[in-house]
């Protein structure tokens, strides 16, 4: 959809819908960057709130099954390279994960998607990405929200201004409503992907299923496109 709330001709709209305590929806993210355009796609980013999607479709996160845990740090060492993101577990997964947890970061986003436009949301959620699951770094304290604002170029007034917003509760109410949305279709984890074709909504979960997307799109997928990364 454009701001006028009409598909460009013969453009497809993908929504992303993530949580920046999900290193898999940041490869996701990375990757449907990297692809928007060989694609032809709108891709829409939609912030969520992955603990809500846990508790509301009765699932749990991987790190809480000790195999499941440790195969997931391999696993995302293996994509660090093979992706080309600068991924890296925090020191105290646990704790950034579960107990610092995301929901101001995720509030934040949604009034920037509500406030401000599309390359805003890309580029502080790249900034938060990076604080948390590359350099070790909160995204839970106003400073460090606010220093990911401004990182991705928003002016230190208007960092401000929207780190008030978070309290509101037309915000709130905007992340809820993303987050049922996901729900209502099905959504289990992040990130979870929502491909309209034909007026038809089709959700995919994970980073990895982009060769099924592409297919349903009649598109092709040429691998992470490492050469490609933004970072
Ligand atoms: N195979 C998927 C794994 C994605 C994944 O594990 N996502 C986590 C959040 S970081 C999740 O929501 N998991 C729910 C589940 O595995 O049921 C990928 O490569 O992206």
């Amino acid at each position: 959809m454009t701001s006028s709330g009409f598909s460009q001709v013969g453009r497809k709209t993908v929504e992303l819908f993530y949580d920046v305590v999900s290193p898999y929806s940041w490869i996701g993210f990375e990757l449907l960057c990297r692809y928007r355009h060989k694609w032809n796609i709108d891709l829409k980013f939609k912030p969520f709130f992955l603990g809500a999607i846990m508790h509301y479709s009765k699932n749990s996160p991987p790190g809480s099954n000790l195999h499941k845990g440790n195969y997931a740090g391999k696993d995302l060492h293996r994509l660090r390279s093979y992706c080309n993101i600068p991924l890296n577990a925090p020191s105290d997964v646990a704790e950034v994960m579960f107990v610092k947890g995301t929901l101001s970061a995720q509030r934040l986003l949604t009034a920037i998607s509500m406030d401000l436009d599309d390359k805003a949301v890309e580029d502080v959620s790249r900034e938060l990405w990076l604080r948390i699951w590359s350099k070790d770094k909160d995204i839970t304290e106003a400073d460090s929200l606010l220093a990911a604002a401004t990182n991705a170029g928003i002016p230190m007034e208007k960092a401000k201004i929207l780190l008030t917003r978070i309290k509101d509760q037309d915000v709130k109410d905007k992340l809820k409503e993303r987050t049922e949305t996901a729900l209502s279709h099905g959504a289990f984890g992040a990130p979870t992907i929502l491909v309209h074709v034909d007026g038809k909504a089709h959700m995919y979960f994970g980073s990895d299923r982009m060769p099924l997307i592409a297919h349903l799109l009649g598109e092709k997928y040429e691998g992470p496109l490492p050469e490609l990364s933004k970072l």
